[in-house]
This record gives C-alpha cells, sequence and structure tokens, in this order.
C-alpha cells in the first residue's frame, strides 16, 4: 500500500483527505508550519524529564484527569491480547479549562508540570507546542468537515467554539507569548517514552497495544525509531517517519460523524529494536459537550445512520475507564457503538 499525503494548506487538501480517510484512515501531513526547533525543544524537555530520579518524577505523577506523568506500563490499550501493560511512561498536557468549565469531568483540574527549578523550560515549551498542534488541529478539523461534505459544519455553535486563538506560533517569541496558555476545544499533548524492552507478541508483550483512536483527529510526531503499524485490510503495515510531516490519522469520533465513510484504522507499536523510543501524538477534538451525530451529507435514504448521537466527552470517559489503571470509574457511562 501507499501512505496518501495531505498538503496542509494547499487547496487540494480537503480532497485529499477525503481520498485518504475513506482508503486508510492515516495519512502524512506536509506544509503543517509547525517549527522544527519547536519540534526539537520538546523532544529535549521529554528527554530531560523521563530521565529524572524516579522521585522526581513522581512528585509530577498525574491526577485524576490523568493530566502529568503516568508511569510505565499504566495503560493497557489492548487489554485482551496483553499479558501487562504497554511498554511505555507518558506525560499528558491539556489547556487550562476556562471559569464556565470548571463544572466538567476532566475539566475540574489544572495541567500538572515539573518542579520548574528542575525543568525551568518544560512549561513554556510544551505550552507553545500545544498552542501551535491546536492551530493545526483545528484547521485539519475544518478541512475534515469540508472532506466529509459539509464544509462549515463545525463553525455551528457548541462544536469547536470553545476557542481563543494566539497568533501564529514563532519559535523566537516563545518565552513571551507563547507560553500563555489559549483556548481551544478539546486537546491532549502526549508525550510517550517506550522503553528498550523488546515486545513478544505471543506473550502479550507490546510497546503500545492494538486499538483505534477514540476522538476525532490524531497528529503524530516521532523520533527516528520505527514502531508504528497500521491494520490495513488484515496485514501490519510499517509506518516509517517522514521529515517534516506528521503522521495523521482520524479516530472513532471521525468514523461516527461521517457514518462510516472515513475508517477509524487500528494501529500498535511494536518495539523490534531493542531501543527507546519517542513520540508526540496530539489529540484534538471537539468541545467536551459537543454532540457527534452523522452529518446529513453522509446519511441517505439508502444509507441510513450507523451509529447514534454520543458527546465527545462521553465517549472520551468511556474509553478512559477501559484503558487507564488509575482513572476512576465513578462518572456516568454511555454505550459504545
Ligand atoms: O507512539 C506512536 O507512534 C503511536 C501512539 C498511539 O497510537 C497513541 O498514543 O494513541
Ligand atoms: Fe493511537
Amino acid at each position: 500500500m501507499r501512505m496518501p499525503i495531505v498538503d496542509c494548506y494547499s487547496p487540494q487538501a480537503a480532497q485529499q483527505l477525503r481520498q485518504a480517510c475513506m482508503e486508510v484512515g492515516f495519512f502524512y501531513l506536509r506544509g503543517h508550519g509547525v517549527p522544527r526547533p519547536l519540534q526539537q525543544a520538546v523532544y529535549r524537555e521529554m528527554h530531560r524529564f523521563f530521565h529524572l530520579p524516579p522521585a522526581e518524577k513522581a512528585k509530577a505523577t498525574a491526577d485524576k484527569n490523568m493530566r502529568g506523568w503516568a508511569p510505565l506500563y499504566e495503560e493497557t490499550l489492548d487489554p485482551e491480547n496483553q499479558s501487562k501493560g504497554d511498554t511505555k511512561e507518558a506525560y499528558h498536557v491539556c489547556r487550562d479549562s476556562l471559569p464556565d468549565e470548571a463544572h466538567l469531568p476532566l475539566h475540574d483540574t489544572t495541567n500538572v508540570f515539573p518542579d520548574p527549578a528542575v525543568l525551568p523550560t518544560f512549561h513554556p515549551i510544551t505550552t507553545a507546542y500545544f498552542n501551535a498542534m491546536s492551530h493545526v488541529g483545528l484547521h485539519v478539523a475544518h478541512l475534515f468537515a469540508a472532506a466529509a461534505g459539509s464544509p462549515g459544519a463545525f463553525d455551528a455553535p457548541g462544536m469547536f467554539d470553545r476557542c481563543v486563538l494566539p497568533p501564529r506560533i514563532s519559535f523566537d517569541s516563545l518565552h513571551t507569548l507563547d507560553m500563555i496558555p489559549f483556548h481551544f476545544p478539546m486537546a491532549v499533548l502526549r508525550m510517550l517514552r517506550y522503553n528498550a524492552e523488546p515486545s513478544d507478541l505471543a506473550a502479550g508483550v507490546i510497546a503500545c497495544g492494538a486499538h483505534s483512536d477514540f476522538g476525532l483527529l490524531t497528529l503524530l510526531s516521532t523520533d527516528e525509531e520505527p514502531g508504528l503499524q497500521i491494520d490495513y485490510r488484515g496485514d501490519w503495515v510499517d509506518v516509517p517517519r517522514v521529515e517534516n510531516a506528521f503522521i495523521v490519522n482520524v479516530g472513532d469520533l471521525a468514523e461516527r460523524w461521517t457514518n462510516g465513510l472515513f475508517r477509524s484504522t487500528r494501529h500498535r507499536v511494536v518495539n523490534t529494536t531493542g531501543r527507546e523510543r519517542y513520540s508526540i501524538p496530539f489529540f484534538f477534538e471537539p468541545n467536551f459537550d459537543c454532540t457527534v451525530a452523522c452529518l446529513p451529507s453522509c446519511v441517505s435514504a439508502s444509507n441510513p445512520a450507523k451509529y447514534s448521537p454520543i458527546t465527545a466527552g462521553t465517549n472520551l470517559l468511556n474509553i478512559y475507564k477501559t484503558i487507564h489503571a488509575n482513572y476512576p470509574t465513578d462518572h456516568d457511562s454511555v454505550a459504545l457503538k
């Protein structure tokens, strides 16, 4: 198979995205404009954090909303086929909540950051990256609506309008403007370190268990190490890193929104090298209380809606409970597809 390419700001982008999401559910996103030095700076911060002494890392342990550090094996993405948790540790950064959101699940805590006396640039650099990625995420979400035959659909009130957009990000202004946390709909910056443990699929040991992503869009940056595989029509296919491109996939909400037209493709990470690996998935999602219902452009008399409406927040909460060892289980739940 050939991995499709989408040129982020080209006039063909929506058409390219449509083709890519119908056929593969994954594509390389070029021309996204996120400065390379900013990406490299995030990798440096991750490396510093993950190699701190365990007691120092523990001070930034994830809170009940998974913001902060989640240790090795904490997450199990494919519980049926794994004998232990994913061989990775994670650090999650979200945006700060607006005052009228503080009552919502996942919004009722603030970010957890390492002690600034130990890692002074972790907070500003991850915030700058979060802002830059949110810009790209919002643009790709608009491409997505156009690609699904409903241009402008995501401009409707209640969908992506928890937004206060910062100006475009420049790496040079990092220490002034960009460390201010701006507001977008929901998004999670997920920094991952896979340890050097080789995967053993027969024994149920895997770097990142097979799963589809739960939300709308994932924009992934990886280091040079291989490992990511996607399920393309029943075969596991390697997806190598490509210079200056993000690996982007659409998740379960995208499949629901398009009535199954776009694929939420299963993927996994297998450690075949015995070396550590770093990656940075960025999940870009609609408002917490946005109702995700099949777009009218994807429904017809002969192709009725296959999915019932769900709110984006309920969808996330349902999944968190099943995969995170440390996630509390006292939230309401709603049946998934
Ligand atoms: O590390 C990777 O390449 C992929 C991670 C992933 O699929 C995820 O966090 O959802
Ligand atoms: Fe994933």
